[in-house]
């Protein structure tokens, strides 16, 4: 199947890098395999996934989210960012805000603009969700924090929705990333499957590598930054109610955690990088 758009836009944040496809005139969306050949770094354009731009009744866009291993994720904070850019940019003015929907509702965005139109954008994510189906202990009801990780004697975790799962380890080696996240993100617990934080906390912020589903390690991931600036925040390790520096292999974003974790912040950078015509899948 060729995709209903014409062109591909590439675009990351932080080095989490997308391409975007406007699919708003077709409103029908790629498919798995689609997803899989394009963010081949070798065979295709290469990228951690795609983001596609469907019409939306109640924003801007409908944004979904294909990481490139085909599998479709709820949200991405980095992507958002970088869809926030392609639609502002390609829409001939500048708003102070625009609404985006995505699988965790429908999220409020604001632009920073630069010299190359929107430099940075801070999202309204959302609450950070303790209990929730995609999350162990999600149909007993108690949030699985700071707990045992069942089956992994001496890893404790917390579990976080952003929409998307999160299984937070503080105070986990920085390394143990490419040797733990995989089997981690196949843990049982988790039926969606889910992304994985390795997370030092450090007197002023954190620093975080993830193990990302679907996409394995990336150079950062929005969502598993503000789900471990909450888990920090849940740990009383860091404070409420502040700008939290969180810094990745990519670069530092910026999370801001309330007390009652209903509606976490996070600012960051975007980048245009190229953009090209959508070929037609080789063999279809
Ligand atoms: N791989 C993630 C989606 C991308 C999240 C990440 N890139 C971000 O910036 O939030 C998942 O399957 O939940």
């Amino acid at each position: 199947m060729s995709t209903t758009a014409e062109f591909f836009f590439k675009y990351h944040g932080l080095g989490n890098d997308f391409i975007v496809l406007d699919c708003r005139q077709s409103g029908t969306d790629i498919d798995a395999e689609f997803s899989r050949w394009v963010c081949d770094r070798r065979r295709g354009v290469g990228a951690d996934g795609v983001l596609s731009l469907l019409p939306s009744q109640t924003g801007m866009a409908r944004m979904v989210v294909h990481n490139a291993d085909g599998s479709i994720a709820e949200m991405c904070g980095n992507g958002l960012r970088c869809a926030v850019k392609y639609l502002v940019d390609h829409s001939g003015e500048k708003p102070e805000r625009i609404e985006v929907e995505t699988g965790a509702g429908l999220l409020s965005c604001t632009p920073v603009y630069g010299v190359d139109g929107v430099a940075e954008v801070e999202i309204s994510m959302g609450p950070a969700r303790l209990v929730a189906s995609n999350l162990p202990s999600g149909a007993s009801g108690q949030p699985f924090l700071d707990a045992p990780v069942p089956g992994h004697s001496g890893l404790r975790g917390h579990a976080i929705s952003m929409g998307n799962p999160h299984l937070v380890l503080l105070d986990q080696p920085l390394g143990d990333a490419s040797r733990l996240g995989p089997e981690l993100e196949r843990h049982p617990g988790f039926p969606e499957r889910t992304n994985v934080e390795f997370v030092r906390v450090d007197k002023d912020g954190l620093t975080v590598v993830v193990w990302e589903r679907g996409c394995g390690l990336t150079e950062a991931c929005g969502t598993g930054a503000c789900a471990a600036a909450a888990a920090a925040v849940i740990a009383k390790r860091l404070p409420a109610d502040a700008w939290l520096r969180v810094t990745l292999p990519g670069g530092d974003l910026h999370i801001r955690v309330p007390s009652d974790l209903s509606d976490v912040r996070l600012r960051g950078p975007v980048s245009f990088v190229f953009t090209g015509v959508v070929p037609d899948l080789p063999g279809r």
